[in-house]
C-alpha cells in the first residue's frame, strides 16, 4: 500500500483511505444532479437517497461548497467517497455512500456554468442555509446586501454583452445559479428542477420568486425563460445532522476499516416529502422512503415549527441554564417544560389529521439521544432568519387570536437574552444586530422584534408597546432568574443578645448648624 494513500502514526497500523480504486463496487455515475452546499447534511441526506435508489450508479452528484473550499479538497482527496455513521442511543452503524461523484469550490463558476449547459443534467438541489439566499423579509433578494448588488450588476453586464460566462465571477448562490441557468438557456438545454432542501418555508415559490425577481433586474429575457422552463420544486427534510467533529473519523474508521476525512454522523430517523415537477427526470428516491405530495404545507410546517422552533428555543434558552447539547438542556425539566408548552401553542395552528401527540413523542425521544451531540451553539447562528421561518406564524396567530403567545414569545426573548450576552451568536444580520443594540430598553427590544419581521409590532393595536412590555418580563425571566431553591433559613435563628448593645453616651460639641453660630 502507497503509504501516501494511508493514514497512521509510525509504528501503528496503517488505514487505507476510502478510493473508488480499492471500492469498485462504488464506480462514478455521471453527473446528473448538481448540489450547491456541500455541507454534512447533503452528505447524510439527499446523497444518502439517491444511493439507496440507484443501483445501476445512472445519478451522480456534482456537489460545490457554497463558502469555503476545503470540504470540496477533503472529499476530492477520496475519490469523493465518504462514510455516513447512523448513531442511535444504543449504538453506531456505518455506510459508505458513492453517489457524490465531483466535489468542487463553490467559486468554481466555469464548472457550474458547463453542467448546467448539459441537456443531461437534470436536478439542482441546495443546502446553503436559510441565510445563504440572501433574502429580505419580504422574500426577495436583499437590496442592502452589497454582494447581491454586485452579482446583479456584474450579471448585468455579463448577460448584456453575451460575454463568456465562464469567466464571471458572480459570489452569491443566487447569482451562480442564475448564470448557469442563462448557460442553459443560450445552450438550449432544456428544462431543469431547482430543489430547496434548506429549513425554508415554501422553499420552491419563494425561491422561484426570489430568481424571477434577480433575473428581471439582471436581464428580463433570461427571466421570462426561467418562468417557462424551470420547475421549482418545495421539499420539507429532516434527519439531525451534527458539525462533524474530529472524533468522528476514527469512529468511521472502525467501523469501516478506511480512514476518513470527511465523514458525517446522523441520527437513523430521515424523512423527505417533495412537492414539484421534475421536468427532465429523477432518481425513485420514493424507493427510499421520500414521499412526493400534492400540498407539502402541512408536512412542512409540522417540522419547521416544532422540531425547528423547538430546537431554536433550547439553543437560546439552554445555555443560559448552563446547557451546551440539545440533549442536555432537553433533559432539564424546566427547559422540557416550555419546550411543551411552545408546541401546545404551536399546535393550534397547525392542521388536524397529522399525528400530534406521537410526532411530539418521537421528537422527544430524537432530542434525547444524548450519544448525538447536537451543540446549541451551531443551532443558535443566524437568528433573524431562523425565528423569522420557525416563530413568526405561530405568535400571529396567537396575538390575533387574543392570546398573549407566551410559549412563542418565550423563544424570541430568548434569542434577545442571547445576543444581549457576551458570545453574541452569529449572524448574516449582525451589522443590524448590533445597530439595534445600540438603543436601550424597551427601544432596545422593539428595534431587535422589528428585525425578526415588523408584523409582530404593526399589527398590534397599541404598536407592539404590550408585546415589548410582556418581551421584557420574559427577558429578564430567563437572564435573571428566580432561584428555584430560595436562599435557605437557619434552622436556629441568630440569637438576641439578652442585652441590648450599649447605646453610647451624647458627645457634648458643636453640630455642623451650630457652627455658624459659633463663628
Ligand atoms: N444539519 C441538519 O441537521 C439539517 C437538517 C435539515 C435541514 N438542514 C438544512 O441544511 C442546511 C445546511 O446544513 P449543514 O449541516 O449541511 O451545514 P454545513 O455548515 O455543514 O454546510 C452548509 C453549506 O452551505 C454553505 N453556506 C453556508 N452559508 C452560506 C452562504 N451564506 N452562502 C452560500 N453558501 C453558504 C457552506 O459553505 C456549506 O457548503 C441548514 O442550514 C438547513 O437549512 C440541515
Ligand atoms: O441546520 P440549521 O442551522 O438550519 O438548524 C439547526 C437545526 O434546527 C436543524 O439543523 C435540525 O437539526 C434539522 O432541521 C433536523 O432535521
Amino acid at each position: 500500500m502507497n503509504a501516501d494513500n494511508a493514514a497512521g502514526a509510525p509504528g501503528e497500523e496503517a488505514v487505507p483511505h476510502l478510493s473508488r480504486a480499492r471500492l469498485p463496487e462504488f464506480p462514478s455515475a455521471p453527473v446528473r444532479i448538481v448540489h450547491l452546499g456541500l455541507g454534512a447534511f447533503h452528505r447524510a441526506h439527499q446523497a444518502w437517497y439517491t444511493q439507496l435508489v440507484d443501483p445501476d450508479h445512472e445519478w451522480g452528484i456534482a456537489a460545490f461548497t457554497g463558502r469555503s473550499p476545503q470540504a470540496a479538497a477533503d472529499l476530492d482527496a477520496q475519490d469523493c467517497l465518504y462514510t455516513v455513521v447512523e448513531r442511535s442511543a444504543d449504538g453506531d452503524s456505518a455506510t459508505i455512500v458513492g453517489s457524490i461523484v465531483e466535489a468542487r469550490d463553490g467559486g468554481d463558476v466555469a464548472r457550474l456554468h458547463d453542467l448546467l449547459a448539459a441537456e443531461t443534467t437534470a436536478i439542482v438541489t441546495l443546502t446553503v442555509t436559510e441565510s445563504g439566499y440572501r433574502l429580505d423579509a419580504e422574500g426577495t433578494p436583499d437590496a442592502s446586501d452589497p454582494a447581491v448588488e454586485h452579482d446583479v450588476a456584474l450579471l448585468s453586464e455579463a448577460f448584456a454583452e453575451r460575454a463568456d460566462l465562464r469567466d464571471a465571477r458572480p459570489t452569491t448562490t443566487l447569482g451562480r445559479l442564475l448564470l448557469g441557468l442563462e448557460a442553459r438557456r443560450r445552450a438550449g438545454a432544456g428544462p431543469i428542477a431547482i430543489v430547496p432542501c434548506d429549513n425554508i418555508a415554501d422553499g420552491g415559490p419563494l425561491v422561484r420568486r426570489a430568481m424571477l425577481a434577480l433575473a428581471d433586474r439582471v436581464h428580463p429575457e433570461t427571466a421570462r425563460w426561467i418562468a417557462d422552463e424551470v420547475s421549482f420544486v418545495s421539499s420539507s427534510v429532516d434527519r439531525i445532522t451534527p458539525r462533524p467533529t474530529v472524533a468522528d473519523g476514527a469512529t468511521a474508521a472502525t467501523l469501516t476499516g478506511f480512514a476518513d476525512a470527511a465523514p458525517v454522523v446522523t441520527e437513523p430517523f430521515t424523512d423527505w416529502v417533495l412537492s414539484g415537477d421534475f421536468p427532465a427526470g429523477r432518481p425513485a428516491w420514493e424507493s427510499a422512503g421520500a414521499r412526493f405530495v400534492d400540498v407539502l404545507e402541512p408536512y412542512e410546517q409540522r417540522k419547521l415549527r416544532l422540531l425547528n422552533g423547538a430546537h431554536s428555543l433550547l439553543a437560546y434558552a439552554g445555555p443560559l441554564r448552563g446547557h451546551a447539547t440539545v440533549a442536555e438542556a432537553v433533559g432539564d425539566e424546566q427547559c422540557r417544560a416550555w419546550v411543551e408548552e411552545y408546541w401546545d401553542e404551536t399546535e393550534r395552528h397547525l392542521p388536524e389529521g397529522l399525528g400530534l401527540t406521537a410526532y411530539r413523542t418521537a421528537l422527544l425521544e430524537r432530542f434525547d439521544n444524548a450519544r448525538i451531540e447536537h451543540r446549541l451553539q451551531q443551532i443558535a447562528l443566524e437568528g433573524v432568519t431562523k425565528l423569522r421561518v420557525r416563530i413568526v406564524a405561530t405568535l400571529l396567530a396567537e396575538r390575533a387570536a387574543g392570546r398573549p403567545g407566551t410559549g412563542s414569545l418565550r423563544v424570541i426573548a430568548a434569542w434577545v437574552a442571547a445576543v444581549q450576552g457576551d458570545d453574541r451568536p452569529g449572524d448574516a444580520s449582525g451589522a443590524a444586530v448590533a445597530e439595534a443594540l445600540r438603543f436601550q430598553g424597551r427601544e432596545r427590544t422593539a428595534a431587535l422584534v422589528r428585525l425578526i419581521d415588523p408584523r409582530l409590532l404593526d399589527s398590534e393595536p397599541d404598536d407592539g408597546s404590550a408585546l415589548v412590555t410582556e418581551l421584557g418580563r420574559l427577558v429578564d425571566e430567563l437572564a435573571f432568574p428566580v432561584p428555584e431553591h430560595p436562599l435557605p433559613v437557619p434552622e436556629h435563628p441568630l440569637p438576641v443578645p439578652e442585652h441590648p448593645l450599649p447605646v453610647p453616651e451624647p458627645v457634648e460639641g458643636p453640630t455642623p448648624d451650630d457652627s455658624s453660630r459659633s463663628a
